[in-house]
Order: structure tokens, then C-alpha cells, then sequence
């Protein structure tokens, strides 16, 4: 679980927070995705069809924020925000600043709250300039790392296989599934580890979604011994960052199929202890909704994770005014508006999660 929250980053950058539910009874799974899932994948009542048969019981860690950028000072005030949400406590949630503001977050924030790194270095630290090693991380307190994240994967150029080049002989090997290695390092020096995965726009559009999310999970499989201490974060690169959040639906079905492809490709039990948690615009306003759906255990958040939640209240009042000078201004109604600030965003979305395993 990783919370990257936005408070510790900066403008222009989107922090992350995630938040994860705890662990969970495992449960029956009987739902099996067929290949002719794939064609039916954009269908409007797919929800129904890729419902997976697990109960709400499930523990879910949920809550990822991390920031890509921040100051000392904005990310002290985020901290303290953080130490005085409300929480509930059965949500893991996890803080992501960038590196150079690890040390200062761990410690100022409190232990209920867990810290994640937003990348690791493939293997043992060694002459690697500018790499930060798990050992590092370690060291300093991070729990956990989230790897493969979309903007690794399309802006830095990360990739789970072999690139078409090689910088030298040293690095040939690192670059074969680069992103499942740098996860089986981090696990086995025994952090937890966030796996991101998800489908640009493009590949949406043209049905590949679940080829493009298998693969990606087929990279960590590959690698990992153990899926323990993993946790899958499903983010739409589409939806990251753009305010275009995937409906309930859509998440769900993506989930769903993951969960189906654990199943089919690791084990049952895998399948049902794994926690998947959705990114991408999620915020106070939609997390409910998103929450509610089975197979999403919680959420990595960016941009929300630096906000407030504002409800904000609208009210159309008619009144007839008799008052002289307000019927001659032509005013026959009142609207009233009202906002009121309910505290920082990502409380509400940390909590959303709980929410679903209470009304389960
Ligand atoms: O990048 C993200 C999490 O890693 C998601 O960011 P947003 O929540 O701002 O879309």
C-alpha cells in the first residue's frame, strides 16, 4: 500500500495516495473469463456478466498518495493533515512522497500510516548513479514501492521486456523484464510491493485492454515468487491525472478479469487474497460508487490526495418576496448555495473503502 499524497507533491505533478483495505477471508471464485470475454469487453451490461462471486467480507488496503514534487513546506502541512485525519481503521493506507522527501515524512507522520517509495532500483545498490536501492528504501523506513507505474512505463520508458537496445553488457540483463525484477528484488529484501498496470487510450479503443493489463500482469508472474505481500493497482493511463475517472463498470470488469487471470495463471488462492486497487481520478465524489464494487479493495490516488472534500450544496428556495425594494428588482426566488469543507479528501476516499466492507 502506498500513499504518495499530493501534499507531498507539488503543482504540476499528481502525488499519489492508495489506499488499501486489510486482508480478507478468501472466498469462492467462480466466475471464469472466456476468450470470447475479450470481444464482449466494451458490451453496456458487462458489469453483470463479470461480477465475480466475492463476498464483501474481504479486507481491502486502500490507500496509496504519493507526490512527484512538493516543498519542505507544503509537504508539512499534508503531513499534519494526514495525522489528524479520521481514518478508519480497518484501511491500510500508505504515503508515497518523492525520495528526497522521504526522511522528512517518516518522521513527522504517524505509525498508522506506512511509506512507500515511487520506484526502486532492479537489484543489489552498487555504481548505479542516480538509482535509489531497495537497501536504501529500507533504510530509511519505506515499507513499500510501486512499480510499473504509467508514467515509468510510458514517459520514463520502463518495460517488462527486453528493450531493442542495450547501453551495455552490465545493464543487458536488467533490461530483460525490467519492471517483474525490480518487483522480485524489492520482495525478497521484503518490501511490499505496489504493481501498477493498465492500457493507454489507443489500446482501450481498439479492444485490447485485457491483452495489454494480462501482459503486464504475466511480467510480475513471471517474476515473483510470491504474491504475498502484492498489491495490483489497475490505473487506466487514460484516466490517470485527467479528471476522466473509469465508471464502476469499467473498473470492475478490468478487476474482475485480473482476478480471473491470478486464478487461472497462479492460484485460486492467490486470486482471492490479492488485493486490487483501482487509480485514476479517483476523488471524494466518486470513490463511493467506485468502492462499492466487489472486486475493487481500494484505490491509488493522486491529485485528490492534496485537497480538501468540499460538498458543496445547492438550494433553490421559492420565495415570494414581498419585501418592496427586492419584488421591484425582479427577484421572485432565492438560491442558496452552500459549500462546506467535510477535511482533507483522501479521509473520505480511505474511508469509502470501509464503508463497503460495513455495508457488505
Ligand atoms: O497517478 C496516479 C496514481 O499513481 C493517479 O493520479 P490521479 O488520481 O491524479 O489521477
Amino acid at each position: 500500500m502506498a500513499v504518495a499524497s499530493t501534499s507531498l507533491v507539488s503543482q504540476g505533478s499528481r502525488p499519489q495516495f492508495s489506499g488499501l483495505r486489510r486482508s480478507c477471508s478468501k472466498q469462492d471464485h467462480s466466475l471464469s473469463l472466456s476468450a470470447a470475454a475479450h470481444s464482449l469487453f466494451q458490451n453496456v451490461d458487462s458489469q453483470l456478466r463479470f461480477s465475480s462471486s466475492r463476498r464483501g467480507s474481504r479486507g481491502i488496503v486502500a490507500m496509496a498518495g504519493s507526490g512527484k514534487n512538493g516543498t519542505t513546506e507544503s509537504i508539512s502541512k499534508l503531513v499534519s493533515d494526514l495525522n489528524s485525519a479520521k481514518l478508519e481503521t480497518d484501511v491500510d493506507v500508505v504515503v508515497a512522497p518523492p525520495f528526497v522527501y522521504i526522511d522528512q515524512v517518516k518522521n513527522s507522520l504517524t505509525d498508522r500510516i506506512e511509506i512507500s517509495a515511487q520506484n526502486s532500483w532492479i537489484g543489489k545498490g552498487g555504481a548505479f548513479t542516480g538509482e535509489i536501492s531497495v537497501e536504501q528504501l529500507k533504510d530509511i523506513g519505506c515499507k513499500w514501492v510501486v512499480l510499473g507505474h504509467s508514467e515509468r512505463r510510458h514517459v520514463i520508458g520502463e518495460d517488462d521486456q527486453a528493450r531493442g537496445h542495450v547501453f551495455n553488457t552490465r545493464l543487458t540483463n536488467f533490461h530483460l523484464q525490467f519492471i517483474g525484477k525490480k518487483a522480485a528484488y524489492a520482495l525478497s529484501e521484503g518490501l511490499g510491493v505496489i504493481a501498477c498496470i493498465g492500457e493507454l487510450l489507443k489500446e482501450r479503443e481498439e479492444g485490447k485492454t485485457f491483452d495489454v493489463c494480462f501482459k503486464q500482469m504475466k511480467a510480475f508472474a513471471d517474476a515473483v515468487p510470491s504474491w504475498d505481500n502484492v498489491v495490483v493497482a489497475y490505473e487506466p493511463v487514460w484516466a490517470i491525472g485527467t479528471g476522466k475517472v473509469a465508471t464502476p463498470q469499467q473498473a470492475q470488469e478490468v478487476h474482475v478479469a485480473v482476478r480471473d487471470w491470478l486464478r487461472k495463471n497462479v492460484s485460486e488462492e492467490v486470486a482471492s487474497k490479492t488485493r486490487i486497487i483501482y487509480g485514476g481520478s479517483v476523488n471524494g465524489g466518486n470513490c463511493a460508487e467506485l468502492a462499492k464494487q466487489e472486486d475493487i479493495d481500494g484505490f491509488l490516488v493522486g491529485g485528490a490526495s492534496l485537497k480538501y472534500h468540499v460538498i458543496s450544496i445547492s438550494m433553490s428556495i421559492e420565495t415570494r418576496i414581498y419585501e418592496k425594494s427586492m419584488y421591484k428588482s425582479g427577484i421572485g426566488h432565492t438560491r442558496l448555495y452552500f459549500q462546506n469543507i467535510i477535511g482533507p479528501e483522501f479521509a473520505t476516499i480511505v474511508n469509502s473503502v470501509t464503508s463497503k466492507k460495513v455495508a457488505a
